[in-house]
C-alpha cells in the first residue's frame, strides 16, 4: 500500500502512512465497539415509540408507571444525542505526538471524542481541549506547557500532522516540510509549508515609525479641499481612493481658514460605524482639529430624538426584526406618510365641521388641498375661510385652528399609526412595486403591537417596587418576548423627525429643535437611506455646507435602500456634479484587481488605477474549519514573527462566523475579537466581521470562512466581501474551509485582467 516519496524526506513516508494507518484502524475497532454498546444501551428512539404503542392500548392503572419509563427513555435519547460519536468516514483531522513524564502519547484532534484506553485511541475535541491547544499554538521539537483542572502539565511536541480522508479512507498526510499524498494505491511525498508566508519579501516589515499620518494630497484631492467653502461637495471613488482623507482635510481647511464662519462646535462628521468614527477622530487630530463632533449617525439621531421628542422610550429592542429595519428605511413609506397626512387632514377638518356646524364646507376646503405641510394645510384655511367668517363662528374657528396647529408637534399618534396600522403599512408595500413582500405588514404590525404593550414594570405599577426586582438586578422583562415592550427601533428617529416636518414644516417641538450645522461631511453615504438623508438635510444651515463621500460598490447595509447619488443628493436637498477620485492608494495593485473581479456584474467599468505594487492574493482551500484553524494558526505565528509591527484582521461574514473564528484562532494564539469598532490600530490580531471594517484599513486582510455556503454568489456577499478585502495595506489572504465561495475570481479572470492593466 505504501510508497516511497520521489522527493528527499527527512523521514521515511512509509513508515508514517503505516503509522497512521494503523491508528486508523484502531480508530475504527474503537468506534465501532463504542456505537454497539451505544446502541445496546440506548435505542434509537425505538424505546419511545414502542412504549408511546404500549400507552395507547394500555389501561388507566399502568399509564403512571409507562409515563415514568418515557420521561427516563427521552431523557436518555437526549443525553446520547449530546454524547456524539466521530464520524467514521473521516474521525479526526490532527494527530499530535507529545512525551509527557517520560512517556509518548497520541492525540488525536476531532469533531467529537472518543477514547479507547485499551486500544489507544484519544480523539479530543479541537475546539474546548487543553490539549488541542498545544497542536494550534507549538512546533515540533517545542517544549509546553499547558493547564488542565487547575495542573500544570508539562510536555514536549514530537509529531504534528494534518490529515485528510476522502471516501472514509486517508487521503493525505500533512507533516513538517511536505505533504503525503495517497494517488491509487500509491503515497507521494510534495514538499510544500503548511501555510503560506504571508509578508511580501519585497516590501519594508512594519515599524513602530512608519505609520505617518501625514500625506501629501495629490492634486485633485488637494483641488477638491480648497472647493468654496460653501458650496457642497460630492465625492465619489473606489475603495482607498482617498474619499475620506479629502473630507476631513476640507474640515481643517474650513476651520483653518474660516474659523469664524465653521465653529468646531458647529461642524459634524456622521459615520456608518463605531470603528470610523475613532479612526476619523484620529485623524482630524493629527490635523490638528479639535472640538468637531464626529459621530456615528445612529448614535447622532438617537441623542437629537431624545432631546426634541422628550416621550421617546430610552430602550431599544436587543433583536428587532430585520422586517422593520428594511420597511422603515423604505423610500415607499414615503407613500404611507402622505396619506397618513391626508387622513389627518380629513380627520381635522370633519372635527371642526361637526364642532362648528359648517356642515362639511371645511372638508371640501381642505380635500382639495395638496400642500405637502399639515400646517399650510391648516393656514389655507385660516387666511380663506376663517378671515370670511364673521362674528362668534369665525372666532371658535379661528380659535379652533389655533389649537389644531398648536397640536401639529405631537407626532406620537401619527408614529404609532404608521408603524402599527395594516392599512397604511399596506400602502407602502404597494407604492414598493414588488420590493418589499406582502408578508412584511404582518411581521412589523406585531413587532410594534409588542412594542405598544405594556411592559410588566408599567403593569404592576401598584406593586411595591422591590417585590418587583428580579435577583439579578434586571428589568423583570429582560430576556423575555416582552422585552420589547416600551422600545423604540433605532429606525423610528428618522420617521419621527419626518412626521414631525410634514406636520409643521419644521423640526422642532416645544422640548427642543434638531441641532443646526455649518458643515457636515457624511463619510460611506450609500448606506444611509432617503429617509435618513433627508434629516441631515434638514440639519444643516440654510448657509451651510456638505461634503459626502460615498462608493456604490461598497455599500453593505441590507436595508439601506441606496438608488443613485442623485437620489442621495436630492434627499439631503442640495445640488452638486460628483467629483471622482482615480487612484487607489490604500491596497497593491494585485488587491485593487481581485477587489474588482469580485464585484462580477457590479463591477465598475474602468480598475481602479493603483500606482503600488503588491504580492498577488493568497488562496488557501482546507479540507474544514479544523484544517482551517490549524492553517491560520500556522501562518498567523510567523506573521507575528517576521512582521510583529503590522496590523492584520481577520474578517469574517458576520458575527457568528467571527466569534467562531476567533474561538478556533484562540487556541493557538493571542488575538482580540472587536465589536463595535474597537479596533487597535495598531500592531496585533483582530477577528471581526465586515459591516465592523467600513472606512478602515489594515496592513493584511484574511477572510478566513471564504466557503460557498458562507459566501454564496448573491451581488450582497460580493460587495461585502469587495469591501472586506480593499482594507488590506500589504496583502491579503484567503482561506476556504471546504468548497471554495463562488465568488472568488479565477486564475484566468485575474490573468485576462492584469495583461489588460499592464
Ligand atoms: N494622495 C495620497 N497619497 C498617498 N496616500 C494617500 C493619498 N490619499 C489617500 N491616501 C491614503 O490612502 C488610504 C485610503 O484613504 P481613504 O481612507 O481616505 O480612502 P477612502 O476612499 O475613504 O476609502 P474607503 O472607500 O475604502 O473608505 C489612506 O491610508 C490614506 O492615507
Amino acid at each position: 500500500m505504501e510508497g516511497t516519496g520521489e522527493r528527499p524526506f527527512s523521514s521515511e513516508p512509509g513508515p508514517i502512512v503505516a503509522e497512521e494507518l494503523r491508528l486508523l484502524a484502531r480508530t475504527h475497532e474503537a468506534l465501532a465497539e463504542a456505537r454497539g454498546l451505544r446502541r445496546g444501551a440506548r435505542p434509537d428512539g425505538d424505546g419511545l415509540r414502542a412504549l408511546r404503542d404500549e400507552w395507547n392500548s394500555a389501561g388507566e392503572e399502568d399509564k403512571p408507571a409507562l409515563l415514568a419509563q418515557m420521561h427516563e427513555e427521552q431523557a436518555r435519547l437526549s443525553r446520547a444525542r449530546v454524547d456524539r460519536l466521530p464520524d467514521p468516514a473521516a474521525p479526526y483531522f490532527a494527530h499530535l505526538r507529545v512525551r509527557v513524564a517520560g512517556r509518548v502519547r497520541d492525540v488525536l484532534l476531532g469533531a467529537a471524542p472518543l477514547l479507547d484506553g485499551k486500544r489507544g485511541v484519544t480523539i479530543v475535541e479541537w475546539r474546548k481541549s487543553p490539549i488541542a491547544e498545544v497542536f494550534f499554538s507549538c512546533e515540533e521539537g517545542e517544549d509546553y506547557e499547558i493547564e488542565v483542572d487547575g495542573r500544570v502539565i508539562e510536555g514536549h511536541v514530537e509529531e504534528r500532522r494534518l490529515l485528510t480522508f476522502e471516501g472514509g479512507a486517508l487521503a493525505s498526510i500533512t507533516v513538517s516540510g511536505g505533504v503525503l499524498l495517497r494517488e491509487g494505491d500509491t503515497w507521494r511525498f510534495e514538499p510544500r509549508a503548511w501555510a503560506p508566508r504571508l509578508v511580501d519579501p519585497t516590501s519594508p516589515r512594519r515599524t513602530p515609525e512608519t505609520r505617518n499620518p501625514f500625506i501629501t494630497l495629490d492634486a485633485e484631492q488637494q483641488a477638491l479641499v480648497d472647493r468654496e467653502p460653501r458650496a457642497p461637495l460630492l465625492v465619489l471613488g473606489s475603495a482607498g481612493s482617498g474619499k475620506t482623507t479629502v473630507a476631513l482635510h476640507r474640515v481643517a481647511a474650513l476651520r483653518r481658514r474660516f474659523p469664524e464662519v465653521f465653529p468646531a462646535k458647529r461642524m459634524l462628521v456622521l459615520v456608518p460605524e463605531p470603528g470610523l468614527r475613532r479612526l476619523s477622530e484620529r485623524i482630524l487630530e493629527g490635523l490638528a482639529v479639535e472640538g468637531v463632533f464626529v459621530r456615528t449617525f445612529e448614535d447622532w439621531i438617537r441623542a437629537e430624538a431624545r432631546r426634541v421628542f422628550s416621550w421617546v422610550p430610552h430602550h431599544e429592542p436587543p433583536d428587532p426584526p430585520f422586517a422593520a429595519s428594511r420597511l422603515k428605511r423604505h423610500p415607499a413609506l414615503f407613500a404611507a406618510i402622505d396619506r397618513l397626512i391626508d387622513e389627518d387632514t380629513r380627520a381635522i377638518a370633519r372635527k371642526l365641521d361637526r364642532l362648528l356646524g359648517f356642515r362639511g364646507a371645511l372638508r371640501k376646503a381642505l380635500e382639495a388641498r395638496d400642500e405637502p405641510f399639515l400646517r399650510d394645510r391648516l393656514r389655507v384655511i385660516e387666511v380663506g375661510l376663517a378671515r370670511e367668517t364673521t362674528g362668534e363662528k369665525g372666532r371658535l374657528l379661528r380659535e379652533a385652528l389655533a389649537e389644531e396647529q398648536d397640536k401639529l408637534a405631537r407626532v406620537r399618534g401619527d408614529h404609532r399609526r404608521l408603524v402599527g396600522d395594516r392599512a397604511l403599512l399596506a400602502r407602502a408595500i404597494e407604492a414598493s412595486e414588488g420590493d418589499l413582500p406582502a408578508g412584511i405588514v404582518e411581521q412589523v404590525a406585531a413587532h410594534t403591537k409588542q412594542q405598544l404593550a405594556m411592559t410588566s414594570e408599567e403593569a404592576y405599577a401598584h406593586v411595591d417596587a422591590d417585590r418587583l426586582a428580579t435577583l439579578d438586578g434586571r428589568t423583570l422583562d429582560a430576556g423575555t418576548p416582552e422585552e420589547t415592550s416600551g422600545t423604540v427601533d433605532v429606525e423610528d428617529y428618522a420617521l419621527l423627525f419626518e412626521l414631525l416636518h410634514r406636520r409643521t414644516g419644521a423640526s422642532a417641538t416645544r422640548a427642543g429643535a434638531l441641532s443646526r450645522y455649518a458643515h457636515i461631511v457624511l463619510d460611506e453615504a450609500q448606506e444611509l437611506a432617503p429617509i435618513e438623508l433627508r434629516v441631515i438635510g434638514r440639519a444643516l444651515d440654510p448657509e451651510g455646507s456638505v461634503t459626502v463621500a460615498g462608493d456604490a460598490a461598497q455599500r453593505i447595509d441590507r436595508s439601506g435602500h441606496f438608488r443613485s447619488w442623485e437620489a442621495v443628493m436630492e434627499a439631503l436637498a442640495v445640488r452638486s456634479e460628483p467629483a471622482f477620485l482615480e487612484t487607489s492608494y490604500r491596497s497593491p495593485r494585485p488587491v485593487v484587481e481581485f477587489a474588482h473581479v469580485i464585484l462580477g456584474a457590479d463591477a465598475p467599468a474602468e480598475v481602479p488605477r493603483a500606482p503600488r505594487e503588491g504580492a498577488d492574493v493568497l488562496r488557501t482551500i482546507t479540507a474544514g474549519e479544523g484544517h482551517a484553524a490549524a492553517v491560520l494558526c500556522e501562518a498567523l505565528r510567523h506573521l507575528r514573527a517576521e512582521d510583529p509591527y503590522a496590523s492584520v484582521a481577520v474578517i469574517a461574514r458576520d458575527e457568528a462566523s467571527a466569534r467562531a473564528v476567533h474561538e478556533a484562532v484562540s487556541r493557538g494564539m493571542p488575538c482580540r475579537l472587536v465589536r463595535d469598532g474597537d479596533f487597535s490600530f495598531g500592531p496585533g490580531i483582530e477577528v471581526t466581521e465586515v459591516s465592523e471594517v467600513k472606512g478602515l484599513e489594515f496592513d493584511y486582510v484574511i477572510i478566513p470562512d471564504a466557503s460557498a455556503k458562507v459566501w454564496p454568489d448573491a451581488s450582497e456577499h460580493r460587495r461585502a466581501l469587495h469591501v472586506a478585502v480593499t482594507r488590506a495595506m500589504r496583502r491579503v489572504w484567503i482561506v476556504s474551509p471546504g468548497e471554495p465561495s463562488p465568488i472568488l475570481p479565477s486564475e484566468e479572470e485575474l490573468r485576462r485582467l492584469g495583461k489588460l492593466h499592464r
